[in-house]
């Protein structure tokens, strides 16, 4: 049995989307959003997590804070106030960048905003413009932000050469007119659209050198970003671009335990066959009903992480690979 108190404990939310709007629907028109009722779901994770007798540490908010619609009628930054309000309780808050991010702001006034929680613990080893970072709440746990639209046609400017080179990467697979639009009917190279995105070369390095020093070290690693990485952790058309190369670095290193991420708005979860390492997809609260939740608490554990889930989040126990 796990001793009943936990080394640390934080709180998870995801896809939050909130816009001062009536319900509307997903593109295909299946799934219902619920842009004002969102905010009522989070405040509820935050009373949530503000009354547990063991209060989070920390929150990680898995990106897509507010919707896109807001960017139409100027809401952008009113809408931002309105979210970030409920998140200004004691424990610090790792915001996560999603698409919807880069539908309200540009990444250069994402890197000035709010939103970006890195300031305290941005490491050096990365150019200035990659939303990349780690944090260390606990000896021998570090956990890792990263940025899965590094590579990718939202947030750089048409002008860069940044633009240019993830142009010429979606043009390779999808034919569409509107690079919103899937290139297939089914199987992984659905993820080759204008809403998802990749991670650099430099990022890439980055990790791998960061997990290196976290492997040496035997720490326990949990990476955190908006757009899932494992095939079976989700439908393909959320994945990043190039989850492969993101899989490999991971197989490469002992020290990651977790692989946490959004965007799907439905919940999954795999454990790697060959790592151990779990791969979990959080439920996004944007499609969660009114009478519902969508939040989750983790408790961390020398051997072990718990994931309680609030509403539509199944709990879950990761244990840690040996
Ligand atoms: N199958 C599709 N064909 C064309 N455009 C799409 C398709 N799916 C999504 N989109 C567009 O892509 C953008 C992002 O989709 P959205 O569902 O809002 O993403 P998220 O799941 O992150 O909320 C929206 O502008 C949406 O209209």
């Amino acid at each position: 049995c796990p001793p009943l108190t936990p080394l640390f404990t934080f709180g998870v939310i995801a896809d939050i989307q909130y816009a001062d709007l009536e319900d509307g629907f997903n593109y295909s028109r299946t799934r219902r959003r619920f842009y004002r009722s969102s905010l009522q779901l989070l405040k509820n994770a935050q009373r949530s997590w503000a009354e547990s007798a063991v209060r989070p540490d920390f929150i990680l908010q898995l990106g897509d804070i507010i919707d896109g619609f807001n960017k139409g009628p100027g809401a952008s930054e009113r809408a931002l106030d309105t979210v970030l309000r409920e998140f200004s309780g004691p424990a610090e808050v790792h915001h996560v960048w999603g698409n919807h991010e880069f539908y309200n702001f540009s990444r250069s006034a994402l890197l000035r905003s709010r939103l970006d929680s890195s300031a305290l613990h941005r490491d050096r080893g990365l150019s200035g413009d990659i939303y990349a970072y780690s944090f260390s709440p606990a000896p021998g746990f570090t956990f890792v932000v990263l940025d899965a639209y590094d590579v990718s046609l939202l947030g750089r400017e048409p002008s860069s050469e940044q633009y240019g080179h993830a142009m010429d990467l979606i043009k390779l697979y999808n034919n569409n007119d509107d690079l919103n639009c899937p290139p297939v009917l089914e199987g992984l190279q659905r993820r080759f659209t204008m809403f998802n995105g990749g991670f650099s070369q430099e990022q890439l390095d980055w990790l791998h050198a960061l997990l290196t020093v976290a492997d040496d070290k035997r720490e326990r690693v949990t990476i955190a970003s908006h757009v899932p990485v494992h095939p079976c952790s989700t439908d393909p058309v959320c994945l990043a671009w190039n989850y492969d190369e993101l899989l490999a670095i991971i197989r490469a290193h002992s020290s990651v335990v977790c692989y946490m991420a959004g965007h799907s708005h439905d919940g999954g979860y795999c454990q790697d066959k060959d790592t151990g390492v779990h791969h979990v997809t959080i439920d996004g609260v944007i499609e969660t009903p009114p009478d519902s939740d969508a939040f989750s608490t983790v408790s961390v554990y020398a051997d072990r992480m718990v994931l309680k889930g609030e509403g539509r989040v199944e709990d879950r126990v990761f244990l840690f690979p040996s």
